[in-house]
């Protein structure tokens, strides 16, 4: 009940202060300042969450013969390391140290370098809410600082999110400690649209499950198969959709995308869509630089969000995650046909379904290899549903009951009520 006071503390503070938090959030990443609001209401709910669990954690007690009995205790693993992406700052952190704090451990987080700032406050808002100092402490550095972390011997426990090569190194860093890792990796995610699906919904699924954050979100369902009889009619709705989106100064209310985090990044981006306009893919829309009229805003990183058509499952666009605002559209005929293609990467973390007929959505959702699934909708997050990947995407989860279970250890004691039965 001590932790979750401190836990509903620091969520009061941070809903309070959500509107400072939500502009820092917005200078930390360029997202825009109606989608970091989002993002710290559903950190201060992650808090919530965990707050209302640490009070109700506890063992079992289990009967045995002849009186004796067994119980087992839920007990924190100890210093657990965070060390998180740069796509949702402050709410990654909440992620982590939400379940971590609930369940006794004490957390050490990194940032991304490039956003450094919002973890900062969060840190301080646990220390005002009462945490112990020390409890949650942000270690600022890039790879060496990641690595010293996880080789670290008083460390217990890994929870990353980021990339997967940097996941496997993490991996590998633990397994030579044995500790354990949650790893919240990429993802190439499939949307499937069905051709009875409503289609203005479908449509703004497609929207949510692209174009957010400037499409720099892990679960973004970016290989969209439309079944091939409403392709003509839902490319044209999505495309003009695409056209209106209001890019521009992230912290102005109407703004809708940002710029990207870095020049890499957006070279990154265009480089992929020149590489899928090689292998014969179409550009819709959009994937051009964009210049703002606003001369503050003119060395930004920002560009036109893209819609590739023609595109084939074997293009490196539609294999690999661009980490940017490309949607890749391809055609499908049957649901047996879609659903092959859809589990044919090497990555699981989210897929996505519309359609009106109850019956099949629950069975391709059955089908599909993807920890996160979403039946006509898409990138809706709430802290009370586990959150994590399938294959090269990861494993663990985050958000739900299920991770207390990733940031402690049981302890099991069995109790003799009888006399030692030797053998010897
Ligand atoms: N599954 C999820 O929940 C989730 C959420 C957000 C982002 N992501 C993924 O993250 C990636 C983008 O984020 P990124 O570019 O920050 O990823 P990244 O792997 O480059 O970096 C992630 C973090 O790891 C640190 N790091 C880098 N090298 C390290 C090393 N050798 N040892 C220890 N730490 C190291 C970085 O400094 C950063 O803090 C994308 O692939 C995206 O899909 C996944
Ligand atoms: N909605 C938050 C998803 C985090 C992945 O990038």
């Amino acid at each position: 009940m001590e932790r979750s006071r401190v836990l509903l503390e620091a969520a009061r503070i941070i809903r309070e202060r959500s509107e400072e938090l939500a502009t820092m959030e917005t200078i930390n990443n360029g997202k825009s300042i109606f989608e970091a609001r989002v993002d710290i209401e559903i950190s201060w709910q992650t808090l919530e969450y965990y707050a209302g669990l640490a009070g109700s954690m506890a063992g079992q007690h289990v009967q045995l013969p002849g009186g004796s009995f067994g119980y087992t205790r839920r007990e924190p693993l100890g210093v657990c390391v965070g060390i998180g992406a740069w796509n949702y700052p402050f709410q990654i952190a909440c992620w982590k140290s939400g379940p971590a704090l609930a369940s006794g451990n004490a957390m050490v987080y990194k940032p991304s370098p490039f956003t450094p700032i919002t973890v900062v406050l969060l840190a301080e808002i646990f220390r005002e809410a009462g945490a112990p100092p020390g409890l949650f402490n942000v270690v600022q550095g890039g790879a060496s600082t990641g690595e010293f972390l996880s080789k670290h011997p008083d460390v217990a426990k890994i929870s990353f999110t980021g990339s997967v090569p940097t996941g496997s190194k993490i991996m590998e860093m633990a397994s030579k400690g044995i500790k354990p890792v949650t790893l919240e990796l990429g993802g190439k995610s499939p949307l499937i649209i069905f051709s009875d699906s409503d289609l203005e919904n479908a449509v703004n699924g497609a929207m949510m499950a692209n174009f957010l954050t400037q499409g720099q979100v892990c679960c973004n369902g970016t290989r969209v198969f439309v079944q091939s009889n409403i392709l003509q009619k839902f490319t044209e709705e999505v495309v003009k959709k695409v056209k209106k989106i209001k890019i521009g100064d992230p912290l102005l209310e109407d703004t809708r995308m940002g710029p990207l985090i870095n020049r890499p990044q957006l070279e990154k981006v265009f480089a992929f869509i020149k590489g899928a306009k090689e292998q014969g893919a179409k550009v819709l829309t959009g994937g051009e630089p964009y210049i703002p009229e606003d001369q503050k805003l003119k060395a930004g990183f920002y560009m036109t969000p893209c819609v590739l058509g023609d595109c084939k499952d074997d293009m490196t666009c539609v294999k690999e995650e661009i980490f940017g605002p490309v949607m890749s559209i391809l055609p499908f005929d049957t649901e047996e046909e879609v659903l092959e293609r859809a589990n044919n990467s090497t990555y699981g973390l989210a897929a996505g379904v519309f359609t009106r007929d109850i019956q099949r959505a629950h069975r391709v959702v059955a089908s599909l290899q993807a920890g996160m699934c979403f039946i006509n909708n898409y990138n809706v997050s709430p802290v009370e549903l586990p959150f994590g990947g399938y294959k090269k995407s990861g494993f663990g989860r985050e958000n739900g009951q299920v991770t207390i279970e990733y940031y402690s250890q049981l302890k099991t004691v069995c109790v003799e009520m009888g006399k030692v039965e030797s053998v010897f």
